[in-house]
């Protein structure tokens, strides 16, 4: 490999939001570079950039993201620092990524992918099954939402937004009596002591891209390519190939009812997909399978052949969630 790999006085630079998932998933992407490198940790600097979706003072705290607008919320400013070189990389949550990235700038590695599964987070009950007629649960999330009420109408879903810490601090004050996270969020922040069960994807699909750490660089960055090019795993990028066609093709974002989930048995992919309505009165779920080479096109078959299935107004809001 003929590049010059970083030292203490010219580090990689890896730019990352400051929320302290973000900050675990960009010390997992430098512990990784640097074992794969051999590279001491001062060859790496981490640089948080606070972003329109983080800073309380541009948002109203209380109003749904969903009519703020998201796409890229989290990520505007840490692609103009990337453009700008004041970093050099940019480690994202797959799943809050836009499907297409600016000119000059690529998502081409991704991390092995953790637990892909959402949480059921409660103290007193075990499954949304269990849950009292009527029971308060909060999410931020359009799809969990339109998720719970498709299976229970009878649920108040209430708006909950913030970071996890932040959530579970409204579970504890009983604003809700149960909210859902990702899996991978709670392993990656090592947080055993939350009163968590995994939710079977046949129960509650998870979003696309669920659980994988996607790392963005400038087109043109050779070191950087070489570089991640050693911690980069390729099951997972044919998987969120597979479903992040799905969402391409459907045009949603992730605040939109979509959920997807691939799945690799060898050389086969297997996609699962589901589109809903915003209050959850309808859901529509196919799978598709085929060679996991046909990945990109097997998300957009699938999303055709869904949203074929939709009526007119599908993804209107029919009812506005009172905040
Ligand atoms: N939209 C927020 C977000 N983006 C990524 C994760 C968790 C980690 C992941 O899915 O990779 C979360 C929080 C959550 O859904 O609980």
């Amino acid at each position: 490999m003929n590049i010059q790999l970083p030292t203490p006085d010219s580090p990689l630079r890896i730019g990352t939001r400051g929320s302290p998932l973000a900050v675990a998933q960009a010390h997992e992407t430098r512990d990784r570079l640097a074992a794969a490198h051999d590279l001491t940790h001062n060859c790496f600097e981490i640089v948080v950039i606070k972003t329109t979706g983080d800073d309380r003072s541009l948002i109203d705290a209380d109003r749904p993201l969903k009519e703020i607008g998201n796409k890229g919320l989290f990520t505007k400013e840490i692609e103009e620092a990337m453009l700008d070189s004041r970093i050099d990389i940019a480690v994202h949550s797959s799943k809050d990524l836009p499907t297409v990235q600016p000119d000059g700038l690529i998502v081409d590695c991704f991390l092995p992918r953790e637990d892909v599964r959402d949480a059921f987070i409660c103290e007193d009950y075990d499954t949304i099954h269990d849950l009292p007629q009527g029971a308060v649960v909060g999410t931020s999330s359009l799809r969990r939402r339109a998720q719970l009420l498709h299976r229970r109408p009878d649920l108040q879903v209430v708006e909950f937004r913030g970071n996890l810490q932040t959530r579970l601090k409204k579970l504890n004050d009983g604003v809700a009596c149960a909210t859902f996270l990702a899996m991978a969020g709670l392993n990656r922040l090592r947080m055993d002591s939350v009163p968590k069960r995994a939710i079977s994807p046949d129960d509650m699909l998870p979003a696309v891209a669920q659980g994988a750490i996607g790392i963005e660089r400038r087109v043109s960055d050779e070191r950087a390519k070489a570089m991640l090019d050693a911690i980069h795993d390729a099951d997972t990028a044919t998987r969120l190939d597979a479903e992040r066609s799905f969402l391409a093709e459907l045009d949603g974002s992730c605040e939109t009812p979509i959920a997807a989930l691939a799945e690799l048995d060898g050389d086969t992919i297997t996609l699962r997909g589901e589109v809903l309505r915003p209050d959850g009165t309808e859901a529509i779920a196919d799978s598709l399978t085929g060679p996991a080479e046909d990945a990109a096109t097997i998300g957009r078959t699938l999303a055709k052949s869904l949203l074929d299935r939709t009526g007119p107004g599908f993804f209107d809001w029919i009812e506005k969630p009172t905040a």
